[in-house]
């Protein structure tokens, strides 16, 4: 036996024990060999007119025997001669497919794409085998040589026999541990899950046999009580699909195709709303394939859920879900990504310079931005029921970059108009703002129809202001991160941003003088009144005043804003959150409408001398705002007792 050298030793415990965390992978490092071993030989052919294989023998092998315990892959590729075998496989490290490649760099064309590089990849079989034994026949020699190892001390080499060119590696498979289960190699249906998962797009056909059942012929002299009969047999099955979809260009495919492979590869049954291909050349060439779902996992806004687009290099999966190729508020987006370029990280489990995809992300978030801009314009339905399925996070996305990402995302976002009664945009609520107006108004609540009679809502609109009803809760939320919302109408103009404004907040600045004027005056003669009506409502108010935008008799008696940056709404839902969200309180101002006629009624009170009846309507009127803005009442029995007292 030779023994390994003593770094190699190391080495090898280390590759073994240390460089792959999942065992699985084994199965695409020795595929990736035989389509390496396949490619050369290809490669030959076309460079030598001596070799002669046509492509279609060229063909990879899976199998296994359950009850040897052994996962064997075949190929009928270049193979290996003695002084190879001792060369590639007796030294860690050292690649022959690398060399190959650097050999024929200037030759190679798209024929071939030599997927192996670092010369580890063959000794991941280790992580699952307890010995691997290489029978190979090197093309035109006629002697055959069988590599054994145990992964451990060194290998053995010894003639052996091969009807033809081509290799054999046959991973005996260790015994089952308590924490360790082999078993699924030892299956069909598992061996099956690892090609098409990994190697689906590797470009030769790798094969298996698939047992089957099929029903016998009936016999002819079968009686009534007949029952089908049925036997097993096997076929051999191209499990692979080979032709990475994303490789062909978009003319030679057709949407149905592309409907079917995001079928099959990301488990939806509907069609997706878009689809994006992109095909890059330059410093890094790379494809991609990437699809807008037209609905939503059921776990999209769940903590499980992992964003991120398949990353292939040569046809081999690299990683099933990478996260850098997709910001957090594109998360929806599926798809693949395939470049040759990458330089992988020895493992193929991560790349070597992240740099590399950052690039690819940024080309490839101003597509996907730039197919919503396209579907908002063009398609609005479709862009509507898209917005539907994926526009919180969008609206989360600016939110939780306290207001960084609006560049990219806020006029993709849609609200609905109080005046059109339709979803807009913020251009286009901009675009059609009267002369004069100088915010963007909005009110939050639980439904639109509820909104729209809001005192505080209507009151705007009778301005002839349009009102965008939010009803998401994360919508004040994102309008707060963005203070405010523009953006140049014609390149080189000014940037003018609209501040964004609850209309149950503060001071809007709509009033006219004459308005402010009566109030004010209305304040200062009604001073006893008002504190009246603020120590029956104690702590409940920081402040009772006069209404500037209830001004006339017609509008409501009363209504609640907040006072600060916590709006009734945002109280109201901060306060159903789990994390004591409950504790932060908005600064409520009770605005009466000094117009109305309870007014008057409340004015007569307060002179008669009657603080039973002031403190007895402050409730009422303070109550029924809430309940009319869509607040919980504290004392709901209270106030009910309140109205009948009055009914009496
Ligand atoms: N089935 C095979 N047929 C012919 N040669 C093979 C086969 N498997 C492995 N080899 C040779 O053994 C070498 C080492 O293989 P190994 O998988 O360790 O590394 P690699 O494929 O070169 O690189 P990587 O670690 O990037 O996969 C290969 O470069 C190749 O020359």
């Amino acid at each position: 036996m030779k023994k390994f050298k003593t770094e190699s030793k190391k080495l090898l415990d280390l590759m073994i024990n240390s460089i792959y965390t999942n065992k699985e992978i084994f199965l695409r490092e020795l595929i990736s060999n035989a389509s390496d071993a396949v490619d050369k030989l290809y490669f030959k052919s076309l460079t030598d007119s001596d070799v002669k294989v046509g492509k279609d023998e060229l063909a990879i092998h899976v199998g296994f025997d359950h009850d040897a315990r052994t996962v064997t892959v075949s190929d009928s590729g270049i193979g290996m001669t003695k002084d190879e075998l001792e060369k590639n496989l007796g030294t860690i490290a050292h690649s022959g497919s690398l060399e190959f490649k650097t050999d024929n760099a200037e030759a190679q064309g798209d024929d071939v794409d030599i997927i192996g590089q670092f010369g580890v990849g063959f000794y991941s079989a280790f992580m699952v085998g307890k010995e691997v034994r290489v029978t190979s026949r090197a093309y035109g020699s006629d002697e055959a040589w069988c590599w054994v190892s145990d992964g451990v001390e060194g290998y053995t080499i010894e003639p052996a026999e091969r009807a033809a060119h081509g290799t054999d590696v046959v991973v005996v498979l260790k015994d089952n541990a308590d924490e360790e289960n082999y078993d699924t190699f030892l299956s069909e249906w598992g061996l099956k899950n690892l090609i098409k998962k990994y190697s689906n797009y590797v470009r030769y056909p790798i094969q298996m046999e698939c047992e089957k059942t099929r029903e016998l012929p009936k016999p002819e002299d079968a009686g009534d009580d007949y029952q089908p009969e049925f036997e097993h047999y096997t076929e051999t099955e191209t499990v692979n699909s080979m032709i990475p979809i994303w490789k062909r260009s978009k003319s030679d495919v057709t949407e149905e195709e592309y409907n079917e492979f995001y079928k099959s590869d990301f488990h939806d049954w509907a069609d997706p709303a878009r689809t994006i291909k992109v095909h890059a050349e330059g410093a890094l060439t790379y494809d991609a394939l990437m699809f807008i779902p037209t609905r939503a996992p059921y776990d999209l806004y769940s903590k499980d859920f992992k964003k991120g687009l398949a990353l292939y290099s040569s046809n081999v999966m690299i990683m099933e879900k990478c996260e850098e190729l997709l910001p957090d508020y594109f998360n929806f987006v599926r798809g693949v990504v395939d470049s040759q370029d990458l330089q992988l990280n020895i493992s193929r489990e991560t790349l070597q310079h992240n740099s590399q995809l950052r690039a690819i992300a940024k080309k490839l978030e101003k597509k996907i931005k730039g197919e919503l801009a396209n579907m908002r314009d063009n398609d609005r339905e479709a862009y509507e029921a898209f917005f539907e399925e994926f526009g919180r996070g969008l609206k989360y996305g600016i939110y939780s970059s306290y207001g960084m990402n609006k560049g990219e995302l806020a006029d993709l976002l849609l609200f609905y108009s109080a005046k059109e009664q339709k979803m807009v945009t913020l251009d286009e609520y901009v675009a059609a703002m009267p002369e004069g107006q100088d915010s963007i108004f909005y009110a939050a609540g639980e439904s639109v129809d509820r909104l729209a009679k809001m005192p505080v809502v209507k009151a705007v609109m009778n301005k002839g202001y349009d009102v965008l009803l939010c009803t998401q809760d994360v919508d004040e939320f994102c309008f707060q991160a963005m203070m405010g919302y523009g953006k140049p109408a014609a390149e080189g103009e000014e940037f003018v941003e609209k501040p964004l404004k609850n209309v149950a907040s503060g001071d809007l600045g709509l009033e006219t003088e004459d308005e402010k004027k009566a109030a004010e005056e209305a304040a200062k003669e009604n001073e006893g009144l008002f504190g009246a009506m603020k120590d029956a409502l104690g702590e409940h108010v920081s402040k009772v005043s006069v209404s500037t935008r209830l001004a006339t008799a017609e509008d409501a008696p009363a209504c609640i804003t907040a006072e600060g940056p916590v709006s009734l709404e945002m109280e109201k839902i901060l306060s159903q959150m789990p994390d004591g969200g409950e504790d932060i309180k908005s600064q409520r101002v009770l605005e009466v409408n000094a117009q109305h006629p309870i007014f008057a009624t409340l004015k007569a009170a307060q002179e008669a001398g009657d603080a039973d009846k002031v403190a007895s309507y402050a409730g009422l009127l303070y109550n029924q705002a809430l309940l009319v803005e869509g607040m919980p009442l504290e004392d709901p029995v209270a106030f009910a007792n309140e109205i009948a007292k009055l009914m009496k």
